[in-house]
């Protein structure tokens, strides 16, 4: 996919062609001469951008807001036919989806707001700015003795972003998906009007509609979130599985699907499934030095990659060691969960490792900024990025429907927490009421994460991307789940509207004086491309 950029389209198509050709042959030789360093000065040069924001010093908040009301004003005095519908002016290059959301199409207004306001000990809440990112957050409350309680891996996601789109942790059996840990929202509305959203105040409704709306209803200016005590280490058990029934169980159990005992649910869970057989969870609790046992720095450059890691249990048997907090939640970084793998498959090589592991990862960033036609359509027809919150109750069909169609491991599994809020729970479906826990109001969900080129697809075997997926999200509708909207989704707008509860939304979207002002949901959240034509241009065929 490198190839199509590094090739200059003025070329005569002979010589483009050949040097296509050369270039595809050598593509990991690409990817680390070129992609690699380009990757690492394109970070660079992003944070000297955020230092000399800083060294500026942020406008005050209530300043900026004011300014922010202030151009959503002045947009409702243009004529109605030149008020193109509202997004922030955010490039969607930096943001963190896969599909390439036309903003130069919109009226866009900037959301200049990096700051962490507030940390609140007694309400063990911190506020802060939407632009604020996950690294500035763990970089702020870590050496306080505190985290978020859902920290997502990802450095570069922004919790305004993570609070529009979703977010979910190896803690979230326990804390279920990160909205549920937002306790306001400051928004402001189409007419300018700043309003603050909290579950018990005269606008409950909207603090419900706002998860999982994609800046579809107003822009965020601040949330407040909860936070948790944190030790220094993670005490984490690898348990090698054999059995889909055996390792399906054991998630169920530990997760507490099946009967609430919150005080024996390890913090953290995840399982890594290696083929539709074997397995290693991983239990992980807070903890603090213990002599006896090993400690692994896992997220130093020159350790081997943490899936690999883990893979490696297969053999030894259940094993137990202590892992720095910051290298337990930044175990996926290097090799992005296994991502880079399909780019560079010498990269976790001991000697690689060892002279060039600090340039992993590549910056999402950078990938997406350098993406051209060429390599969007690569990207959603050779390869899958998923992640799908499905009934944990259903984990031996999710993964028996995922490896039928994309033939892929590993496979991610991390267990939810699905709070059925009622009669008018938002966009996310009530969870059926045979998956609910006996004794709560919750039932066990998991994200599923499928990553990386389809073993379909290297096999050159029969592969049709978009039926692919369409038949996983009709697996999801029927089960009741939900798509994460980061990814490119294939449904369309009826098939969305089945997979979603979008009654109270449009409720919230006319009280609110959203319609005609920010674009609808699924015209937010669907890729921008033809999947279908693109799809069955590059279908393998059989
Ligand atoms: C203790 C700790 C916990 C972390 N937890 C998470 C997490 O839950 N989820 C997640 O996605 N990422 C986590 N990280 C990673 C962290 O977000 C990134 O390392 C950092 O915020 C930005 O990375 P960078 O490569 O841009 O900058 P770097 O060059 O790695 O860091 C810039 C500077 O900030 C310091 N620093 C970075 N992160 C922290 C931190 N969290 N606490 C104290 N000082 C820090 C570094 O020592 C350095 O001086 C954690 C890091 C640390 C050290
Ligand atoms: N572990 C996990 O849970 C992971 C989750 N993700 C996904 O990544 C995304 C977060 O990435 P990030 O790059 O931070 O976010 P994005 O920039 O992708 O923003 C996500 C959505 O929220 C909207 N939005 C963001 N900020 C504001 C604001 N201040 N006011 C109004 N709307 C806003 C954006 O609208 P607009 O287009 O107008 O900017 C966009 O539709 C989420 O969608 C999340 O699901 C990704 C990785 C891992
Ligand atoms: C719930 C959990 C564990 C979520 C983890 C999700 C990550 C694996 C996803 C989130 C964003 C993501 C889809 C991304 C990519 C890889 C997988 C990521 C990092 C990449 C970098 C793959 C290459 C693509 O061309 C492109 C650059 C568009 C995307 C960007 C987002």
């Amino acid at each position: 996919m490198i190839t199509h950029f590094v090739v200059p389209e003025m070329l005569p198509d002979t010589i483009k062609q050949r040097l296509i050709t050369w270039l595809e042959e050598h593509r990991e030789l690409v990817v680390l001469v070129f992609c690699l360093p380009a990757s690492f000065l394109f970070t660079l040069l992003l944070k000297v951008r955020a230092w000399l924001r800083r060294l500026g010093g942020g406008q005050q908040h209530e300043v900026a807001v004011r300014e922010i009301q202030r151009r959503v004003q002045d947009w409702n005095k243009l004529p109605a036919k030149e008020r193109r519908l509202l997004c922030t002016s955010r490039p969607n290059w930096l943001s963190l989806s896969t599909t390439f959301f036309q903003k130069h199409l919109h009226h866009r207004v900037p959301i200049p707001l990096y700051e962490i306001l507030e940390l609140d000990e007694q309400a063990m809440t911190v506020k802060v700015e939407p632009m604020v990112t996950i690294g500035d957050i763990t970089e702020y409350l870590i050496p306080r003795g505190y985290s978020l309680a859902v920290t997502i891996e990802l450095v570069d996601a922004t919790l305004g972003g993570l609070a529009f789109g979703t977010g979910m942790s190896t803690h979230s059996h326990k804390a279920g998906l990160y909205h549920e840990t937002i306790t306001s929202y400051e928004v402001v509305l189409s007419d300018g009007s700043l309003v603050t959203a909290t579950a018990d105040n005269e606008y409950a409704d909207l603090y419900k509609a706002l998860p999982w709306s994609h800046g579809s209803l107003g822009f965020l200016v601040a949330l407040t979130l909860r936070i948790v005590k944190i030790k220094p280490y993670i005490k984490l058990k690898y348990t090698p599985v054999s059995g889909q029934k055996n390792y399906c169980d054991m998630l169920r159990n530990l997760s507490g699907a099946n009967e609430a005992k919150p005080s024996v649910h390890p913090d953290y869970i995840e399982g890594t499934i290696f083929s539709r057989d074997r397995a290693v969870i991983m239990t992980g609790d807070y903890s603090d030095y213990d002599p006896k046992l090993p400690v692994n720095h896992c997220a130093k450059w020159f350790k081997p990659w943490f899936y690999k890691h883990v893979e490696s249990f297969l053999a030894k048997g259940e094993t137990v060691e202590l892992i720095p907090l910051r290298d337990y939640l930044l175990r996926h970084n290097r090799p992005i969960f296994w991502v880079v793998e399909d780019m560079l498959s010498f990269g976790n090589d001991p000697i690689f490792r060892s002279l060039f592991g600090w340039l992993l990862p590549p910056k999402p960033a950078f990938l997406k900024f350098t993406t051209t036609p060429g390599v969007r359509a690569y990207t959603f027809t050779k390869q899958v990025f998923q992640d799908i919150v499905l009934p944990i109750a259903e984990l031996e069909k999710q993964i028996e429907i995922a490896s039928i169609l994309f033939e892929k491991f590993p496979l991610l599994v991390y267990p939810c927490k699905i709070i059925d809020h009622g009669s008018s729970s938002g966009q996310l479906k009530r969870p059926d009421k045979k998956y609910l826990v006996p004794g709560t109001n919750y039932a066990m969900y998991n994200d599923l994460g499928v990553y990386g080129v389809p073993g379909k697809v290297k096999a050159k075997k029969p592969y049709n991307p978009v039926a692919a997926m369409r038949e996983m999200e009709k697996f999801t509708r029927e089960v009741g789940g939900y798509s994460f909207l980061y990814a490119d989704i294939f449904m369309t707008r009826e098939e969305f509207c089945e997979m979603f509860d979008l009654s109270l939304y449009e409720e919230v979207r006319k009280k609110y004086k959203a319609e005609g002002a920010f674009p609808h949901l699924y015209d937010k959240v669907k890729p921008e491309i033809d999947v279908f034509a693109i799809g069955e241009q590059n279908a393998i065929q059989g």
